[in-house]
């Protein structure tokens, strides 16, 4: 107990926030359930939105990208859209207490719509944001995926989406030698259908330089994430070898595994 009030205390400090403010909101009834929640971790371009999209409609969960929500403050031309813009496009992370307020706000939605489960893409990202996040979730698994970091940046610069319907595809056709204990890797292009061929757009911040930068800032922040994870015995780390065919079904396979169970039970 005395340890969850260190932890509330130190959170809030962080989030500009007074331990009293942090504890209000924790008890709004949507906070208080403790939503049960699996996060995908890792680098940006290694496929966390492609694959938390595709195994939350498989099992049900809501799927929610912390990058499509900030996305979509900048489209608003939110006050806090507004602000943020320019952090994004320079591959920094935006501070904490935005973000958080951010998945507070679409949680409480959800569960206003009586979603039972969620899936998170793109948060934590930080120490900070993890342990924000075990104050309020029932965190089950958190899926640690990782690729080659030259695939990263090719697959980051190849990204486009449609922007009529909104899908996803990527370009880069990708056939590379195994080298050095690095896994072999064949990816072959997601190509868009003619329908939605000359309505493609490339991310602002797809560019080499924010990528170079992002990669950057997630190496800078993922170690301590990953240490909590670990430490609550539900991290699982996955390395992605291949394109969607391949890759989807091993990635059930291991979901549905006994390895996490197993985690969990020496951890405790
Ligand atoms: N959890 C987060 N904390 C802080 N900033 C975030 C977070 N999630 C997203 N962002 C901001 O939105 C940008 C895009 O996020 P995302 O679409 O998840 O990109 P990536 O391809 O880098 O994983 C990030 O570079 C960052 O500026």
């Amino acid at each position: 107990m005395l340890q969850r009030a260190k932890l509330i205390a130190r959170v809030a400090q962080e989030a500009g926030l007074t331990a009293a403010q942090l504890n209000a909101k924790l008890e709004q009834p949507s906070m208080l359930r403790r939503t049960p929640a699996w996060v995908f971790l890792g680098p940006p371009g290694v496929g966390k939105g492609t694959y938390a999209s595709r195994v939350a409609d498989a099992l049900g969960l809501a799927h929610i990208s912390a990058g499509d929500l900030v996305r979509e403050e900048i489209k608003q031309q939110t006050d806090l859209g507004q602000q943020v813009a320019t952090i994004v496009n320079q591959g920094n992370l935006l501070p904490d207490q935005y973000v958080m307020q951010l998945l507070q706000n679409r949680l409480s939605e959800g569960a206003r719509k009586g979603e039972e489960g969620v899936l998170l893409d793109g948060f934590p990202r930080t120490r900070n944001q993890a342990e924000a996040l075990l104050t309020f979730a029932d965190v089950q698994l958190a899926l640690n995926l990782s690729l080659r970091e030259e695939v990263l940046i090719a697959k980051c610069l190849a990204r486009r989406k449609c922007r009529d319907c909104g899908k996803n595809y990527n370009l880069a056709d990708i056939d590379l030698p195994a080298s050095e204990g690095k896994p072999a890797i064949r990816m072959p292009p997601l190509l868009p259908p003619a329908a939605c061929a000359a309505k493609l757009e490339t991310r602002s911040d797809d560019n080499f330089s924010t990528v170079k930068r992002r990669i950057e800032v997630h190496k800078a922040e993922a170690s301590p994430v990953e240490d909590i994870f670990r430490k609550a015995g539900v991290l699982s780390d996955f390395e992605i070898t291949g394109g969607i065919p391949e890759t989807f079904p091993r990635l059930l396979e291991t979901l549905q595994s006994g390895s996490l169970t197993q985690d969990r039970e020496q951890a405790a």
